[in-house]
């Protein structure tokens, strides 16, 4: 097959915060399936982020790829097209997400500082974790419009899912239109009302994955399926890295693609994952779905303890300013 250089976006910047082992992934993604022009790696582990540029950029110089990598500064993150933040401390084995929540809420914080002023019509892409957390945090830290500020939430949950279903139905991966939905993390649950294989409810196409044995396994399956990777191989990165790909493409080509994203909800009070339309502006809008009364149950007590989680990080956030400010005055009086 004769080597075809697919034709980049125009001078379009994809920004990818945190160069461990998911940002790395996905920039490697980006550089094999061209998207935009330039590719920014920012890390303050200088050497590791050289060395990600330059192993990276080798796999760019055979002539197949047409998008350039190179290292920048928080600062020129701030004015690219989409910034993904992967920066962050990642789970051990047995560990939750949630458990990463203060160590990864100070290095947000940090890298909205560091990048200031950011373009008005930035993207902003939130992959570590907590990620709903995050995401609903970086919306108040990055000052730009709810539509500009999304989080991948269960949409690598629900590519698990559609594997799985996959399997069971023996029909395409493709073929199989089902969500997980909420929290990506414990809370989630699977929107199985509407769940189709092609346009035929499973109620119809393949009523025995509806049993109440199946729908356990599938659930705990798909819920369990990153602590099980990172008992492993201590990381996930190359499902997320697809995930995050396949987002920026929705996002430069203004695709109007319909995903499960984590992006604020006004009724429920936090960010979690609906469904909704992913385009240039970010979420173009939400995509009502039908719930039945267990799955919007599910929902409730999902949005519930994900607001107690944000409530107990912002008691933390006023503490640590009260303590700050208890300091500084202490300070001012010896001198
Ligand atoms: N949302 C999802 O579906 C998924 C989320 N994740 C999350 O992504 C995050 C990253 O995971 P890995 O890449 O495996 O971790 P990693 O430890 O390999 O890489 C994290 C990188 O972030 C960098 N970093 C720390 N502070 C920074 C700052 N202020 N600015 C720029 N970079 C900074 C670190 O130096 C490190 O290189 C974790 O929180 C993990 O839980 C991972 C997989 C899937
Ligand atoms: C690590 C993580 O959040 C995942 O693979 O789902």
């Amino acid at each position: 097959m004769a080597d075809r250089i697919p034709e980049p976006r125009l001078q379009q910047t994809i920004a990818i915060i945190g160069c461990g082992d998911v940002g790395s992934t996905l920039a490697y993604t980006l550089i094999q399936n061209p998207i935009c022009s330039e590719v920014l790696l920012v890390d303050p582990k200088t050497e590791l982020l050289e060395a990600q540029v330059r192993d990276l950029g080798d796999a760019t110089y055979g002539g197949r790829s047409a998008t350039r990598i190179r290292a920048g500064t928080h600062k020129e993150a701030g004015q690219a097209d989409i910034v993904v933040v992967t920066a962050g401390a990642k789970q051990k084995t047995g560990e939750s997400r949630i458990s990463l929540l203060t160590r990864n809420l100070h290095i947000l914080s940090s890298i909205f500082t560091d990048m200031a002023p950011i373009s008005p019509h930035t993207i902003l892409m939130l992959v570590a974790n907590p990620v709903d957390i995050l995401t609903h945090f970086a919306r108040k830290l990055s000052g730009l419009p709810e539509s500009q500020v999304l989080g991948t939430g269960t949409s690598l949950d629900s590519a698990r899912l559609k594997g799985i279903l996959a399997k069971k139905a023996d029909v395409a991966a493709s073929s199989i239109n089902a969500y997980v939905l909420g929290e990506h993390g414990d809370s989630q649950f699977i929107a199985w009302s509407s769940a189709t294989i092609g346009t035929s409810p499973f109620s119809l196409a393949c009523p025995n994955l509806l049993s109440a044995a199946i729908k356990r396994e599938v659930s705990e399956h798909t819920r369990g399926a990153a602590g099980a990777i990172i008992a492993a191989k201590g990381c996930t990165a190359y499902g997320i890295g697809n995930v995050a790909a396949s987002l920026c493409k929705y996002i430069l080509y203004d695709s109007r693609t319909v995903r499960p994203l984590s992006f604020y909800q006004p009724a429920l009070g936090c960010c979690l994952s609906m469904p909704a339309v992913i385009g240039r502006k970010g979420i173009v809008r939400p995509v009502p779905v039908k719930l039945d009364e267990t799955e919007q149950k599910e929902l409730e007590d999902c949005a519930r303890g994900l607001r107690e989680v944000i409530a107990g990080a912002e008691e933390e956030i006023s503490k640590d300013k009260e303590m700050e400010e208890t300091m500084e005055k202490d300070l001012v009086g010896k001198e």
